[in-house]
């Protein structure tokens, strides 16, 4: 079966984004864990699925999934892209895109970036989820990190010392992350502005993750280093994140699409 996709990124975080709004695909994880490599398949860090809207409902239904199979309630980055495929097929400006982690609101904006409305962080140990009880803003990590949820896991550590690519795997299968956890390592540059690196759960390293932004941002509010609205500087471009009053997160950048293309599926069957 010959099907369509499109290849998208967001500040460079990069997506296979496969319709299945008119039947399912049948892909299993291990398919695509094939789709998503770098040498022998398409090459992505998530694999995005549109899915037919509920009964009796207009929203679209969008899942995520990394290139180790494993799904995620969330993908800042992926849901902008979503919403400026709809916007480019004539929908919109206005979305409501459905998620594991919730309805999300985007929108596309006059300068062509795409905002989207990510939701209230979750800041109970709970929420992340932590396999005990602990302190969300000082989890009991070496090195102070903080923790928050954002539709999916996440821990933030502030000027850790050692490069993300030696202990991302390690953090990010840390025994206190009873689901595993996206790793943060973000330098506060000024109050409005921080760089960050995310070690990404089931993917590694990527050039940006709209939500280990958010969550940055949220972690960097409550420990009091920034202000709400923050500029996050990541390798393939800048996010701008901001934690409204309403205690909502508001999450603008770009969105592009790198090509179209055919996939014989049956290939990776
Ligand atoms: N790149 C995504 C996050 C993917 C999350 C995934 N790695 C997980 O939670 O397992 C973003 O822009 O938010």
């Amino acid at each position: 079966m010959q099907v369509a996709f499109n290849k998208m990124h967001g500040a460079g975080n990069d997506f296979i984004v496969l319709d299945e709004r008119a039947g399912s695909l049948g892909l299993t994880p291990a398919m695509i864990a094939r789709l998503a490599d770098r040498h022998t398949g398409i090459g992505c860090d998530q694999l995005v699925l549109i899915a037919a809207p509920d009964h009796g409902s207009d929203d679209v239904r969008v899942r995520f999934f990394n290139p180790d199979g494993s799904e995620s309630g969330a993908c800042g980055n992926a849901t902008r892209c979503v919403a400026s495929l709809l916007a480019g097929q004539g929908a919109g400006p206005d979305f409501r895109i459905r998620t594991d982690g919730g309805l999300l609101a985007a929108r596309v904006l006059e300068d062509g970036l795409i905002e989207v409305d990510m939701g209230r962080p979750g800041l109970d140990w709970r929420d992340i989820p932590l396999a005990r009880e602990a302190d969300t803003l000082h989890l009991p990590l070496l090195h102070d990190p903080a923790g928050c949820s954002m539709g999916n896991p996440h821990a933030t550590f502030f000027d850790h010392p050692a490069d993300p690519a030696a202990v991302g795997p390690l953090l990010e299968a840390a025994p206190l992350f009873a689901e595993r956890a996206n790793i943060g390592f973000a330098r506060i540059l000024s109050r409005e502005r921080i760089s960050l690196r995310v070690w990404e759960r089931g993917t590694g390293l990527t050039l940006a993750c709209g939500s280990g932004a958010c969550a940055a941002v949220v972690n960097a509010v409550r420990r009091g280093v920034t202000e709400r609205r923050v500029a996050v500087e990541m390798e393939g471009g800048v996010l701008g994140i901001e934690w409204t009053g309403d205690g909502r997160i508001l999450m603008t950048g770009p969105a592009v699409i790198s090509f179209t293309g055919l996939v014989e599926l049956d290939d990776y069957r």
